[in-house]
């Protein structure tokens, strides 16, 4: 990968404390770039700042603290970045979780699919303006190979019937990739990007650290690896104008059939909306 200078260039990373979030964090600081590491926990986040800043030799490393599932917590940060930032040129919209049991967030959502996609979606749809005042800019989302399990069920879209842990990460993913697809068509036009991603099967904290996450270290690709895609996205010339594709190995490759039915993704969008709507005017400081 060509070393494209970032200098001037203000880059968000979501889920920046660890695995590939943290990896793609430090190669923008090493290039030169200004990073916002978006991260839920300030002391793990401050302990990985700390090091991004010593390895890479860039002082433009800046911490700021949300969690993505909360609907009031993403308007937060959104406020805080545009208050602190003139300019945005990355947003890398790459905090993830899976859970093998059924949480829901504060806002009572089912919280893969808080954290993994309406975080994401609000966040970027609150940091538009701001991009498009920077254009050219790129929003790069992390979704996973798991999208082609997935499905996209209204009567149950947080999976209050049938919960089980890996499909509805699937899901969760598929509905992030949708998102991908109908934000490019918006955003045609405007000098802003949206592209998406399957960063490989890495070991990271996603495995967590019981046997799984074990074993896996054995075979698995190394965060190091599975940040390449992202960093390639964020920063290689070649793919300035390219918008609304999906990627692998830093290649365009092939989504599933059903993430790019165009209508899925409108009534999606129109549904996310409403769900947004309704969870804020539920909570006090939305
Ligand atoms: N590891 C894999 O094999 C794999 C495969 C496909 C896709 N992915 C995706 O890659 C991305 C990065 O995952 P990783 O493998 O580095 O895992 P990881 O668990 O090491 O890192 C995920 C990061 O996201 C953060 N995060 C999760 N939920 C959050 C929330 N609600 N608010 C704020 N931060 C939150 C975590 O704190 C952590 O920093 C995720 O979106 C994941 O779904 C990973």
């Amino acid at each position: 990968m060509a070393n494209t200078n970032m200098q001037g260039k203000v880059c968000l990373v979501t889920g920046a404390n660890g695995g590939i979030g943290k990896v793609s964090a430090l190669e923008l600081a090493k290039l030169g770039a200004t990073v916002i590491m978006v991260c839920r926990n300030r002391s793990k986040g401050e302990e990985a700042q700390a090091e991004i800043k010593r390895i890479s030799g860039n002082q433009n490393v800046d911490l700021l603290t949300a969690d993505m599932s909360s609907i009031a917590s993403v308007r937060q940060l959104a406020q805080e970045v545009t208050a602190k930032y003139p300019q945005l040129h990355v947003l890398l919209n790459n905090a993830g979780r899976m859970n093998n049991k059924r949480e829901v967030s504060v806002d009572g959502i089912e919280s893969t699919l808080a954290s993994n996609y309406i975080g994401p979606f609000l966040l970027t749809n609150l940091l538009l303006d701001l991009l498009k005042a920077s254009a050219p800019a790129r929003i790069i989302n992390v979704s996973s190979t798991a999208h082609k399990m997935g499905k996209i069920n209204f009567d149950d879209l947080q999976a209050e019937k049938n919960y089980r842990g890996f499909p509805v990460y699937g899901n969760s993913k598929l509905a992030l990739t949708l998102f991908t697809y109908e934000l490019a068509r918006r955003l045609e036009g405007t000098g802003v990007t949206v592209n998406n991603l399957h960063p490989g099967v890495i070991a990271s904290g996603f495995f967590g650290t019981g046997l799984l996450g074990r074993l896996g270290r054995l075979v698995m690709l190394t965060p190091e690896q599975g940040a390449q895609t992202s960093i390639y996205l964020a920063t290689a010339p070649e793919v300035t104008t390219v918008n609304g594709k999906y990627f692998e190995k830093s290649k365009q490759s092939t989504s599933s059939k059903i993430s790019n039915d165009e209508q899925l993704g409108k009534r999606l969008w129109q549904v996310t909306e409403e769900l947004i709507a309704q969870k804020s005017s539920q909570t006090v400081n939305a």
